[in-house]
């Protein structure tokens, strides 16, 4: 399974800085805008310290993370969906992703050329929007026209394009007043039908004030940070300010260094922490662990994901011969501070094939082939 998040923004705002920072993998950063024209795919560890607590307990020989994907894409400006800039392709790209890190600038430098000759973060993320709703408004426009002769259809097929029919419809006036189709009412059923869209606003969304180093220990005084922070609070969405440039610099330093250099900032963890974490919950992405062998590992599933196919993320086999899951909660692991312990307090539970998997579960999958 591999899911990734695209970074998303208006050219020359820091997406090249933040990509790198995340996945050190050495994307192109220049100051001129476009300097990414085709996108870049990194990995990420996912920093968990459930991972040294089980190690702690449980000891092996290797930690070994999990990981996902990041995806920098080019700049979009102000009339992409009209094919303006390098236009269209970039739609495309991010309608590849499974959900958008929309990055804006949230930094004064005189140095470093705003596209739009000012720093508006709130303007910013509306321009992009508005481009995003725009396209959606196209798509959805076509669907329409081609589903609503179907719709007439009394037959299995009619129906389905009329169930169709009325998500088109409800996300439409959204689109229209440039709005996002992931703000539109639906119930479960037709929230499925809107993901069979692939519509570029209904991807999970998660903003990034890109900030001034002295804004870095509390973003939360950073006036851009608060404008970023109440658009996405108004929109049911997340906000977070990282200064991407200097957690680039911080990325790229030694372990003592970066102690030393957050100490001497004021800040308790580095911001990419957090932001990789919350792209991984945007992504709608878990965590189980397994332990007690050559090594203390986390495995990424998809919530909502049973034991079987949570199995099969290991081998194929664990699956395919799938016969129990012994499962230890990692907080009851932490709170009791042995194996024996959770094993002594009733705290271990066996499972079937029908169990939903829970973030943090530490499994022993018992299989037969
Ligand atoms: N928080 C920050 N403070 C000051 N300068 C920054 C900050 N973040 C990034 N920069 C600088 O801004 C410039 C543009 O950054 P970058 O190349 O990452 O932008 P981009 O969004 O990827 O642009 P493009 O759309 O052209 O690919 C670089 O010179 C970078 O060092
Ligand atoms: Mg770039």
């Amino acid at each position: 399974m591999s899911l990734t998040a695209g970074i998303v923004g208006l050219p020359n705002v820091g997406k090249s800085t933040l990509f790198n920072a995340i996945t050190n993998a050495g994307a192109e950063m220049a100051n001129y805008p476009f300097a990414t024209i085709k996108p870049n795919v990194g990995m990420v560890e996912v920093p968990d310290k459930r991972l040294d607590r089980i190690n702690e307990i449980i000891p092996s020989k290797k930690i070994v993370p999990t990981t996902f994907e990041f995806t920098d894409i080019a700049g979009i400006v102000k009339g992409a969906s009209k094919g303006e800039g390098l236009g269209n392709k970039f739609l495309e790209n991010i309608r590849q992703t499974d959900a958008i890190i929309h990055v804006v600038r949230a930094f004064d430098d005189g140095n470093i050329t705003s596209v739009t000759g000012k720093v508006d973060p709130v303007e910013d993320i509306e321009t992009i929007n508005l481009e995003l709703s725009i396209a959606d408004l196209d798509s959805v426009n076509k669907r329409i026209g081609k589903v609503q002769r179907a719709a007439k259809g009394n037959d299995k097929a009619g129906k389905a394009a009329k169930a169709e029919l009325t998500v088109l419809e409800k996300v439409k006036p959204v689109l229209e007043k440039g709005g996002a189709a992931r703000e539109v009412d639906l119930d479960d059923d037709q929230k499925k039908i809107l993901k069979g869209e692939f519509l570029l606003t209904s991807k999970p969304t998660l903003y990034v004030a890109n900030i001034a180093e002295s804004s870095m220990a509390d973003p939360s005084q950073d006036k851009y940070f608060q404008a970023v922070k109440k658009y996405a609070d108004d929109h049911g969405a997340q906000a977070i300010g990282i200064a991407a440039e200097t957690e680039e610099e911080i990325a790229e330093m030694p372990d003592e260094d970066k102690k030393e250099f957050l100490a001497a900032e004021g800040v308790k963890e580095p911001g990419l922490n957090k932001l990789i974490r919350a792209s991984y919950k945007l992504l709608g992405l878990e965590t189980y662990f397994t332990a007690g062998g050559p090594e203390t590992k986390a495995w990424t599933y998809k919530k909502g994901t049973k034991a079987p196919q949570a199995a099969g993320i290991i081998h194929s086999d664990f699956e395919r011969g799938f016969i129990r899951a012994e499962i230890i909660a990692f907080d009851d692991l932490d709170k009791l501070g042995s194996e024996q312990a959770v094993k002594d307090a009733g705290k271990l539970h066996v499972e079937g094939k029908d169990y939903v998997m829970h973030d943090g579960d530490i499994v022993n999958f018992r299989f037969n082939v």
